[in-house]
């Protein structure tokens, strides 16, 4: 289906986070179980009181805008060389988040977080590099200022994530302590008036996300849309002060579908036309190592583990090398 339904905002969950970063033990209870119920209706949520400072967003967006403001020459200079790094940046096209169809109206910038060359394993340093342009050290700042905010934030959104199931508190976040996430700034160019998508093309085609949680902060503009359970597109418009969070896939297969990875795309139009539009996504990777299996009180015999265990490292490479 091409149209998404106009959401009431309200359809996919608000979570108030604040509670559960200031609350005693049973307004964390309650925080996980909303939490638990909207992973397992919609694989989405808005959560609000999420702890990242408006002030540091507001100065991520102007860096993004000013990066993608570069000369094309500049940001090729950094552009994206492999799966294995998967940092640096990419061009208009260059990604299909849907393989069958033509490349992503958008253009990226990929970074991780730096942990100093000397703590990392030879044959891995070229890899775990960011590629910063030359001569805009104020950009790498602040991406790295928001870099820690998300990981921070990532941090207690797992653990409320392990709650929700009655896992030991550090279940989720000790397997995520290598840090091999990925911070990704967006840009959606504006598209000419009257501009007729070719093949359904889409500013980004329609995927799940690969790891294990996301969260999404976007501008004013909207055009994200999600897929229900029943199959039906409908839009996720952005509400200020609140980040979306969305589970993926990594985290579908570790619960055996108690938290759905759901499929969501950004469609080129919004009531406002085509006009640009940024985001910014911070995907949450398990360590490389971790062996993602079935979580025990996830399945039982009516429902038996979908899926064999696999290696989160194995599975992100496999997602990279099909959507490049
Ligand atoms: O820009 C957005 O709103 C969504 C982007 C997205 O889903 C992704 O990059 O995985
Ligand atoms: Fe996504």
């Amino acid at each position: 289906m091409d149209t998404a339904r106009q959401a009431e905002a309200a359809s996919i969950p608000v979570i108030d986070f604040g509670p559960f970063l200031h609350g005693g033990a049973e307004d964390r209870r309650a925080v996980a179980r909303a939490m638990r119920q909207a992973s397992a209706d919609w694989g989405f949520f808005y959560l609000s009181n999420h702890g990242v400072p408006a002030d540091l967003l507001r100065r991520s967006f102007q860096a993004s805008q000013d990066f993608f403001a570069l000369p094309e020459a500049e940001k090729q200079s950094v552009a994206w060389q492999t799966a294995s790094s998967n940092r640096g940046y990419v061009a208009v096209r260059r990604e299909r988040l849907d393989a069958s169809k033509p490349g992503d109206l958008k253009e990226a910038f990929n970074a991780g977080p730096e942990t100093g060359p000397d703590d990392l394993p030879e044959e891995e340093r070229p890899y775990r590099l960011n590629r910063w342009p030359a001569g805009h050290p104020a950009f790498r700042a602040t991406v790295m200022e928001l870099m820690d905010g998300c990981v921070a934030a990532s941090n207690r959104v797992l653990s409320a994530f392990a709650l929700a199931l009655d896992l030991p508190d550090g279940f989720f976040v000790d397997s995520h302590d290598q840090l091999h996430h990925t911070l990704r700034l967006l840009h959606y160019p504006p598209l000419p008036e009257g501009f007729q998508p070719q093949g359904g093309e889409r500013r980004a085609g329609a995927h799940t996300d690969y790891g294990s949680i996301t969260l999404l902060f976007q501008d004013g503009i909207g055009g994200l849309e999600v897929r229900t359970r029943d199959g039906e597109w409908i839009t996720a418009p952005p509400i200020p002060g609140t980040l979306v969070v969305n589970t993926g896939d990594l985290m579908q297969r570790w619960t055996n579908h108690v938290f759905c990875s759901t499929p969501h795309r950004v469609s080129p139009f919004t009531a406002a036309g085509s006009p640009d539009r940024y985001s910014i996504a911070f995907f949450c990777h398990p360590n490389p190592d971790a062996e993602i299996r079935c979580i025990e009180s996830c399945a039982d015999a009516d429902n038996p583990p979908r899926y064999p265990p696999i290696l989160a490292g194995d599975h992100l490479m496999e997602k990279l090398n099909a959507t490049y």
